[in-house]
């Protein structure tokens, strides 16, 4: 008889719960005091390894882990019918349905999963559909790449504006009238264009179109550049003068006369060049394929996605009634059957596989159950077998609990594990059934039979269904031969998102088994930095695996260890201690929690705070005072400015013997102290009454040295100058690029020094960063 469990190598990121006092897991077999520990490499579980010691040798047979890599196969397989395997039964009591088998903990068991389904698509034949609306396209396999054919997006030359399309070659002569000008004849230099014709969104812009010696179009957005024409004037430069003229505005004419070929058109193929991959093989569809799939043109036959597992789900047991049917007597020992619609709506919900009803059998007769599932697996006649299967009930220790042996010995399956140790869901059971079609092919079902209690079914489902039905919606076939494929798949299956908790309460640890307990989260902000976030986790109250209540409001499974001297070595997990959280969903589509500490929401209250921190140290300042003699205001000017980013150097200038000034600017500008600074302000003082005069006959100095003027900047510092104290508005305020471009030189009074210059920081950093350096 061959007993083998093979134990594999955990997923290195498959850590188990922190705070568990170094022992990870462990598991006192029936009556052998087996303990099986992990080793811990690194944190990181790597292989399994029996300590102890044991009277029975074919429990330790059974247990016998061969030590495997990632690069080994698993052989899982656990034979039921071994008595070894079963602990001994009293002689008085009748032998369980299943025999006591090894609680192996769940990463181990996803892990088994994993690569038994990874098996199992590797024999697969990949079978691909299509779909018949756009809507069943999401969330799918591609199947293909998928590639935009020729000529790509679009398919003509279109107009990006409502305007007039135009030939730009009909502007030569134009422009070279226009050249000869005198500044004041420019002004009343007027362009206009023939108007010929008028061309639609929609239209197929090959119409017969008048010509004439410069001729305009009228044309709408997207609309077809007719031929001929390489360039679109927007609407608003242009004035209709009549109906058959256009006018360039004034104020355009320049630019306009400078317009290059293929100016506000949309050339073919832009957009998405031929050839190009819009969904590739193995992506899962969004919506960006299905509009780039409608874009380029492709039919819905064309996309050809990955066919999606069907999974039967039946529930087993004499006291169930179907749902939502009549209502049960009361105190007849009958129940709503509620893990059938509870998981045929949660696997609809993953959208990964199509859900089949295989409705309720009574755990009386073996062999019907057997023959029902038979059916539903294998049958000739059915042409929609399904490929995986969900049972609940009749898997624990009981008369009853038949599941096992129907699929073992009624079904010829292979056991991989029978216990897990966690709580809810411990009896849970994974079997293959493999057959070879009449061609030979392998063919493999994947069957998990799941406890009856609804919180156990679904947390199980949740744990070990789900990432089994995500990995066969992703795979794709490969040339791999069957032991890299299968590896790498199980390697890098998706599994639930995690993160670390800290606990609202205290609770009790269970003494058993490591508890995967419902819990609700609530993201914090984190003591650590804007960004940073902390998880607090609430449970749902009473986590008895029939109280699906326990499930309600429930965002994540919160990994607690065994708790007392078998476990983490205490008793009880208190308020502020952490622990990972396996989520249930993805936390942004939690509606309870309102991420105000996010930077999304930051910037939308406070966006010049947001930019002036981004913006915080692009400055590096010099500073000019022009003072009077026998003052000194360098010390406090400079505090004031030092708020903008470093200051570099802060110099004077004596304020003027007329005709020196500019002389002393310039060279204060370009001295060598200055040569760090890209800012430099030139700031003079309020004190005294010349301040109108002052300005100009500084502004008047700085033009001298100035390579390009900002008057914009100028007028909004002025304006804001001015809204502090109205008397700085008599200052003209000068800003424009020195030394060669590469720093900005800045004008002003010191009144209302400190506001002006922490409105104008935004805008000075962003100039600062356009400089030429
Ligand atoms: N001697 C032992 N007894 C039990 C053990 C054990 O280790 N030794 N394990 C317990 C644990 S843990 C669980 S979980 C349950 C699992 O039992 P089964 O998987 O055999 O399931 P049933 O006995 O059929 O049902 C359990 C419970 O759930 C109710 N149920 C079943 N199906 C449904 C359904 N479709 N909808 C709603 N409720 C359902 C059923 O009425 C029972 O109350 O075994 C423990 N026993
Ligand atoms: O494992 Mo059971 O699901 O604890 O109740």
């Amino acid at each position: 008889m061959d007993l083998a469990v093979g134990l594999a190598v955990l997923r290195a990121d498959c850590d188990w719960p922190a705070g568990a006092g170094g022992r990870l897991w462990d598991r006192e077999a029936a009556n052998g005091g087996i303990l099986l520990e992990p080793l811990l490499i690194g944190n990181k579980m790597e292989k399994c390894a029996e300590v102890g010691s044991s009277k029975k040798t074919s429990d330790m047979d059974m247990m016998k882990s061969k030590p495997k890599t990632t690069g080994e196969s698993i052989d899982s397989s656990i034979n039921i019918n071994d008595e070894a395997a079963a602990p001994p039964s009293p002689s008085h009591s009748p032998p369980p349905a299943k025999p006591q088998l090894p609680m192996i903990p769940v990463p181990l068991a996803l892990q088994i999963v994993l690569t038994e389904t990874a098996r199992s698509i590797y024999h697969q034949e990949a079978s691909h559909v299509s779909v018949s609306s756009h809507e069943m396209l999401l969330g799918r396999a591609s199947a293909e790449d998928l590639r935009a054919p020729e000529p790509g997006y679009l398919d003509y030359n279109a107009s990006i504006m409502d305007g007039y399309a135009i030939r730009t070659g009909d502007l030569d002569d134009a422009r070279t009238q226009y050249g000869r000008l005198s500044r004041d004849e420019k002004k009343t230099f007027v362009l206009s264009f023939d108007l010929v014709g008028r061309v639609y969104a929609g239209d197929d812009g090959a119409g017969e179109i008048a010509s004439s010696k410069r001729p305009a179009i009228y044309i709408t957005t997207g609309a077809v550049v007719p031929d001929g024409y390489d360039a679109v004037v927007p609407i608003e430069e242009t004035e209709a003068k009549d109906s058959s003229t256009v006018q360039i505005v004034s104020s355009h004419v320049e630019s306009v006369l400078d317009t290059k070929p293929m100016t506000w058109v949309r050339p073919i193929g832009c957009d998405i060049a031929a050839g190009s991959v819009v969904l590739a093989r193995g992506e899962i569809v969004q919506p960006v394929h299905v509009a780039l799939a409608a874009q380029v043109g492709l039919r819905l036959a064309d996309i050809k996605v990955r066919r999606l597992p069907r999974i039967g789900v039946l529930s087993t047991g004499n006291e169930l009634t179907p749902a939502f049917g009549q209502p049960t007597k009361i105190g007849q020992g009958k129940i709503p059957d509620v893990n059938r619609p509870m998981l045929l709506t949660q696997l609809a919900a993953y959208g990964n596989c199509i859900p089949v009803d295989l409705g309720i059998v009574s755990d009386e007769d073996s062999s019907s159950i057997s023959k029902l599932l038979d059916d539903a697996l294998w049958s000739e006649s059915c042409t929609e077998n399904v490929d995986v299967l969900v049972t609940t009930g009749g898997i624990s220790m009981g008369e009853k609990d038949v599941m096992a042996k129907v699929f073992v010995e009624g079904m010829n399956g292979k056991l991989h594990f029978g216990r897990m140790n966690m709580k809810p869901g411990k009896p849970t059971t994974f079997i293959t059934i493999d057959r070879k079609s009449d061609q030979g092919a392998m063919r493999r079902k994947l069957i998990f039979a799941l406890p009856g209690n609804p919180v156990s079914a679904s947390v199980c489902t949740e744990l070990l269904v789900r990432p089994c039905l995500d990995l066969i919606h992703d795979s794709v076939a490969s040339d791999e031969d069957e032991e890299s494929f299968v590896n790498h798949g199980a390697d890098h299956a998706r599994v639930h998102e995690e993160v670390m908790a800290e606990l609202a309460s205290d609770i009790k640890l269970d003494q058993g088994r490591p508890e995967y307990r419902r819990v609700a989260l609530r993201r914090m902000a984190s003591a650590d930095g804007p960004s940073q976030y902390t998880y607090q986790a609430t449970s749902t109250g009473v986590q008895r695996s029939s109280r699906v209540m326990s499930l309600r409001g429930a965002d994540g499974l919160m990994i607690l260890p065994r708790g007392g001297s078998r476990g983490c070595g205490f008793d009880v997990a208190t308020k502020g201690m952490q622990f990972p959280v396996l989520l249930l969903r993805p936390l942004s589509s939690n509606s309870r929690t309102c991420f105000k500490d996010s930077m999304h929401h930051a910037s939308w209250k406070s966006k010049s705070e947001s930019r002036q921190q981004n913006q915080k140290s692009n400055l590096r300042l010099g500073i000019i005072i022009c003072q009077p003699e026998g003052q000194n205001r360098s010390g406090d000017v400079a505090e004031i400015l030092s708020k903008l980013g470093p200051v570099e150097v802060s110099t004077t200038c004596e304020l003027p013997k007329t005709g020196e000034l500019g002389n002393a600017l310039r060279d204060a500008i370009n001295g060598a102290d200055m040569k760090d600074t890209n800012t430099i302000f030139v700031v003079v003082p309020s004190s005294t009454n010349r301040i109108f005069k002052l300005g100009i006959e500084v502004s008047h100095c700085l033009r001298q040295v100035i390579s390009k003027p900002a008057t914009s900047v100028a007028l909004k510092m002025r304006k804001i100058a001015a809204s502090c104290d109205k008397l700085a508005g008599l200052f003209e305020n000068t800003v424009g690029t020195v030394r060669d471009g590469s720093a900005v030189v800045v004008s002003c009074t010191d009144i209302g020094l400190a506001q002006t210059a922490d409105s104008m920081k935004p805008l000075l950093c962003h100039t600062v960063s356009l400089l030429d350096r």
